[in-house]
């Protein structure tokens, strides 16, 4: 799914008035009766205290057309006109006006006015602002928004939680509605998925208001959401006449004495993702468990018992994932170098083997190109040097991306993997996978499936969406504390099973 702009929510607002010869308040009108329908299907006429906030723009109007439709349908109302400008929406304008009509009197809110009492058991709508917010909303604004995080009370918020952004982090991070459930129009928003933004959405849904999908469809995004719809094309049927040679030859290069877990996780991924055959390349040290703990993986050592210092490959492996649990060591160091500038395969590099690159920048040109970098933010930040936001982190990670033709996922709750000015958020993982090892899982599985032949770019998008779903089906079990990175490696077998699974009406249509 793609990840709109403002900007680009707005032309699609337009076309779609133009095409379908609407009025814009024809189209608030279809807008907020998607929000009525989500609300009354739920509470279905219970009697609840509804308390909605609403700014002065087209957010502000989505919540007047909102309050009009819960009061007409027997809610309990209570609304609030929260007066921060004299510039009224025109559509803002005429619903106030209906609403009026309907007899229903709204108290407006300005600096002067007292906080309104809110109880935990109310259910609040913010529609203060929506994606038109492009200053910090003033300190008595802020006030409010804070009143109304500390009501303990269900937050629903229309389109975007009041107070966030949609380019930027907040200016002040308390003036901010935290969100209990966003219900946002078409698309969804990139600040849900960034971690200093996320934090202000719950949980969010989509509301299709039927903006013009020609334009949806033929424009492009900097960002996509990356679900089951995004991931499914890109699987590689396996063949009935195949063999392990079909399904490419894996090379796992890490591990250094007290740290050989790391390579046997990968090892174990690799294989358990489809790579026809894995070897991993390991010091002296790590040979007997290796062999003892996955009799399916080969086995070379490197003539250091204890760290790994210089690579000699009998033979030709179709990638690499390398750097897990690798150290720093300076023959490390030189062995890695060397082995970047030997090899033309593309390689899956992670941890250490990023952290080396930090450290000796002019190895970066002889990183195979289409190589696929997977840093958390401490080693991302090694690599390209400080960011002063989230927006600035993928401007500069685009950067770099371009800069040496790889791919970069930025590991972390929504992992986004950046390809040059593009980048794919990841939807799936849960807090069960912030747990020692899942990292090198995941490089196993990226490195396994661009063995079997998916394009290093379509293995990443496909790899860290597997890799947080066999996480998620984990954590179904073992709940997240007791997700560890070897469950996450037995789910991966039920993670393709899930990409396949029918969602449950259609199984009982077929019944
Ligand atoms: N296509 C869709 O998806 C549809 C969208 N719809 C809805 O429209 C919403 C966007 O509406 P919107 O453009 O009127 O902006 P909104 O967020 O209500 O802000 C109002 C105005 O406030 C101003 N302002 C900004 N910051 C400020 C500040 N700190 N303090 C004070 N003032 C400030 C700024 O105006 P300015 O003063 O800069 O001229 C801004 O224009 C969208 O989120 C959705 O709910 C649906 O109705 C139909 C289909
Ligand atoms: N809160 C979270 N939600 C979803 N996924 C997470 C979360 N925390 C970590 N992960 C995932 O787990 C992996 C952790 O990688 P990393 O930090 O390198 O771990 P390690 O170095 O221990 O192997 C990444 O793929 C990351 O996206
Ligand atoms: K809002």
């Amino acid at each position: 799914m793609k990840i709109f702009s403002a900007q680009q929510i707005y032309e699609a607002d337009k076309s779609t008035i133009k095409k379908e010869q609407i009025t814009s308040e024809a189209l608030m009108e279809r807008a907020a009766s998607q929000l009525f329908e989500w609300v009354h299907s739920r509470l279905r006429g219970t009697q609840v205290n509804i308390v909605l906030f609403c700014g002065i723009g087209n957010n502000g109007g989505d919540g007047m057309v909102l309050a009009r439709m819960l009061h007409e349908h027997g809610y309990s109302t209570k609304v609030y006109v929260v007066n921060y400008s004299d510039k009224r929406s025109e559509d803002f304008l005429l619903n106030l006006n209906r609403l009026k009509e309907a007899e229903v009197w709204p108290d407006f809110i300005n600096e002067s006015i007292e906080m309104p009492e809110l109880s935990p058991n109310d259910i609040i709508v913010d529609a203060i602002f929506g994606i038109g917010l492009n200053r910090p909303p003033a300190p008595w604004l802020g006030k409010l928004i804070q009143h109304i995080n500390a009501s303990q009370a269900f937050v629903l918020s229309v389109d975007i939680p009041s107070g966030l952004p949609m380019d930027r982090e907040p200016w002040d991070p308390s003036h901010v509605i935290q969100s209990s459930y966003v219900l946002t129009f078409q698309v969804p928003k990139l600040v849900f998925f960034l971690p200093k933004t996320g934090i202000y959405v719950n949980q969010w849904e989509v509301l299709d208001i039927g903006l013009d999908q020609e334009y949806l469809s033929k424009t492009d995004t900097d960002f996509e959401l990356i679900g089951r719809p995004e991931v499914l094309p890109l699987y590689r049927p396996r063949l009935k006449f195949s063999h392990k040679g079909t399904y490419g030859h894996s090379l796992i290069v890490g591990g250094s004495y007290g740290k050989i877990g790391a390579v046997q996780l990968a090892s174990n991924a690799c294989l358990s993702v489809g790579s026809g055959l894995v070897t991993a390349y390991v010091p002296k040290c790590g040979y007997h468990s290796l062999q003892t703990a996955i009799p399916e993986v080969m086995v070379l050592t490197d003539s250091d018992e204890e760290n790994i210092s210089q690579i000699e490959l009998p033979f030709e492996p179709t990638v690499i994932g390398v750097g897990i649990g690798i150290g720093l060591n300076e023959k490390t160091a030189s062995a890695f170098g060397a082995l970047l500038k030997s090899v033309a395969a593309s390689m899956v590099i992670d941890a250490d083997g990023l952290n080396i690159l930090s450290q000796n920048p002019e190895l970066l040109k002889d990183v195979p190109e289409l190589s696929v970098l997977t840093p958390h933010p401490k080693e991302l930040e090694r690599l390209i040097g400080k960011w002063d936001s989230d927006f600035e982190k993928l401007e500069k990670t685009k950067a770099f991306s371009s800069q040496y033709n790889v791919a970069v996922v930025i590991k972390g709750a929504h992992s986004i993997i950046i390809y040059k000015d593009k980048g794919y958020v990841n939807t799936t993982g849960n807090p069960g996978m912030a747990t020692a090892g899942s990292g090198d899982v995941l490089t196993g599985m990226l490195t396994g499936l661009i063995a079997q032949g998916y394009p290093p770019l379509e293995a990443t998008i496909f790899g860290v969406y597997l890799h947080g779903l066999a996480g998620d089906l984990a954590a179904s079990t073992l709940g997240y504390e007791a997700t560890k990175a070897s469950k996450i490696i037995e789910n991966i077998g039920s993670a393709y099973s899930e990409l396949f699974r029918q969602p449950e009406q259609n199984a009982q249509e077929n019944n």
